[in-house]
Order: C-alpha cells, then structure tokens, then sequence
C-alpha cells in the first residue's frame, strides 16, 4: 500500500499541525466524553484512532469538524479554529451514520457538492461512484447500506480537502470494497499531501494504512506518536515464569518479576507457566526472555486490554507546554 509520508517529503514543510488539541474536553450531561486531550497531529499522515466503544472518538473528530464545541481547551485545524471558513474548506467529515438526502439521486447528490465546495473534483467523485456501479440516477434511500458508504465517500473524497476524518468508514463494506476505496484512499493522500485521520476497531488493517496513531479510552489519551516510533519504543517479552515473582515496577502492573523493575511495565499476563509481557524498556532486559518488537495489533491490543497503562505521548505528538496532556487520576472522573 501507498505510504502519506512519502508524499508529505515532497508537498511541504513536516512541521505543519493538522490538528494541534490544547487541553480538549467534552462534557454531556452524563459525564466527560473527552478530558484533557493535548496533541498535536502532523499535516500528511495517516492516522489510525483508536479506541474502545464509547471512547470519545467521534466527540474528537465532532469537534475538529466543527460538529461539536468543546466544553474545555482549544482545538485547530491548520492552525485556524474549526468554526472558520478556511477550516471548514479544508476539512472533509465522513461520519458514522452517513447523512445524506434519501431523496436525491446520486448524480444531485454530487451535484450538491460541487455547488457547496469550491474545490470541488467532479471527476474524483465520479470514479469512486462508478467503481462501485452506483447507478447515477438511483435515489439514496433505495441504496444499500455500503452503497450509501460509497457515496458518502465520493462526497467526502470529492471536496479534495486538507484533512479527511473518516469514523470508522469501512464497517459495512464487504472486504473488496474495503480494499478498493482504502486504495483510492490512499493514493489520493499520497498524491495531494492529504492528512487522513480515520478511526477503526479492524485493528489489522490499520498496520498496513496508518503512519500514525491516536490511542483513547475513557475519553483520555493513551497513547499518540509515530507508528514506528511507538513500535520500537516497546519490547514484548515471553517467557517462562519462576518461582520468586515480586517486586513493584514501574507502571504498576502486579505480581511482575523483580528483574523487570525499572521498566515500565504496559501488560503482565501469566498462563500456567506462561508469561507474555509488553513493556517500554528502560534499558537492558535482565533475565531468560524471548524478546521481539510487537507488531501494531499485538501493541493496541495491550494497551486496549490495559487501560490503566502509563500513557505515552512521543515528541512529535505533543504541543507546547502540554508534555502528556493526561492525568490518570479523571480517567475514571
Ligand atoms: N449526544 C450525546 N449525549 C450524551 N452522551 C453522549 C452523546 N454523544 C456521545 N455521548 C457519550 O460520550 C462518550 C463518547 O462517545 P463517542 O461517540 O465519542 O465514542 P466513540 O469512541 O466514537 O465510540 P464507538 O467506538 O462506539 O463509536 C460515550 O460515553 C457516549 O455515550
């Protein structure tokens, strides 16, 4: 698959923000959807969201759309605030539920967004219907569920916009279509130097598509950084267990071993006398391990199942002044 960050080489200057969050957060009447979430997301990648039902990814892409206002903290978009025209120009929102007129007709569909976006690529819009053979004039409302995907798509894709948030677009494409408009996807942000930030729960798929990655759940961050960077700064340990594990390590984690003190310790699973461990190493690892980098599933899945796990934040994903923009202790607030 094509890779963003080639084509952000070539389109322009790597320390353009996309997305710059100061301190967000989002309160409805049930509690805190989203709580002091601080980072800052580069222009021309492809960033994986991710997060546990109900985490507060749609909140956040809401409120970079424009969608939603935040209760607390600051958000822009290229720097602009999410309610200016020149965010709203360059920002496409591919939501959930698809809302579209189930009365229009595809071509009025398309038709509607050329009128609404000055950008507006006629013939982008049209290949990903026609791929699909979505018949121009059929209504939307008599359209099936992954049809409607695809023009919401065209709809989106068409704008030619900057930043292209998609929450969780592929959920009801048969797997061939998933794998065509990913494509089509990605060779469009390759080519136009687009920032795509897409949440998912097909956790396998996004090791193939995405160079950067937003982890959330209980509305605060987990984890944002670079996907290689993240990888290597953890180690996945497995092992057999021995008789003397004690000892408090970093991180919190119970019933670890006393050799892996010090480190910070994201998950500690035993198995009969199994152990499987995935820790951010502070130096040489003492003791009998099989040691590997873990793959990006292996690395979500623990920080997914461990949600108390110390956050990591890397450089590049923080914003000035808000070093880890998370404090365990409103995770549960
Ligand atoms: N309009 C609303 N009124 C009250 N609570 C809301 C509203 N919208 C979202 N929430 C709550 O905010 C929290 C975050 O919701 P959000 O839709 O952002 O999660 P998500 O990560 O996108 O979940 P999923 O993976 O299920 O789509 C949830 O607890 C949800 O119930």
């Amino acid at each position: 698959m094509h890779n963003a960050r080639d084509a952000m080489d070539v389109a322009g200057p790597a320390e353009e923000s996309a997305i710059e969050a100061y301190g967000v957060g989002r309160r409805y009447r049930r509690g805190w959807a989203l709580r002091d979430c601080s980072f800052r997301l580069p222009a021309g990648r492809i960033c994986g969201l991710v997060g546990p039902n109900g985490a507060g990814k749609t909140t956040l892409m809401a409120i970079a759309a424009n969608l939603l206002e935040p209760t607390d903290g600051t958000l822009t978009v290229f720097g602009e605030a999410p309610e200016s025209v020149q965010a709203g120009r360059r920002t496409a929102f591919l939501a959930q539920e698809k809302p579209l007129f189930r009365r229009f007709t595809v071509a009025e569909t398309l038709r509607l967004g050329r009128e609404l976006n000055p950008g507006w690529d006629q013939r982008a819009a049209e290949n990903v219907v026609r791929a699909g053979n979505v018949p121009m004039e059929a209504r939307i409302g008599t359209l099936s569920g992954g049809q409607r995907t695809r023009v919401a798509f065209a709809l989106a894709f068409g704008k030619r916009p900057d930043l292209l948030m998609l929450d969780e677009p592929m959920s009801d494409l048969d797997p061939l279509v998933r794998h065509e408009l990913m494509g089509v996807l990605l060779a469009g942000a390759a080519e136009h130097g687009t920032t795509v930030l897409m949440s998912s729960h097909i956790l396998s798929e996004l090791e193939d598509v995405c160079d950067f990655l937003l982890v959330i759940s209980a509305g605060g961050l987990r984890m944002a950084g670079d996907v290689d960077e993240l990888r290597s700064a953890h180690l996945r340990l497995q092992g057999a267990r021995s008789g003397a594990d004690a000892g408090p390590a970093q991180g919190g984690a119970q019933g670890v071993p006393a050799e892996l003190a010090g480190h910070t310790i994201v998950e500690y699973r035993t198995s009969g006398r199994q152990v499987t461990a995935l820790i951010r190493p502070d130096g040489p690892v003492a003791g009998q391990w099989q040691t590997d980098t873990p793959n990006l599933e292996e690395l979500l899945l623990s920080y997914l199942r461990c949600p108390d796990a110390p956050p990591l934040i890397s450089p590049v994903a923080q914003v000035p002044g808000r070093a880890h923009g998370f404090d365990d202790s409103r995770a549960s607030a």
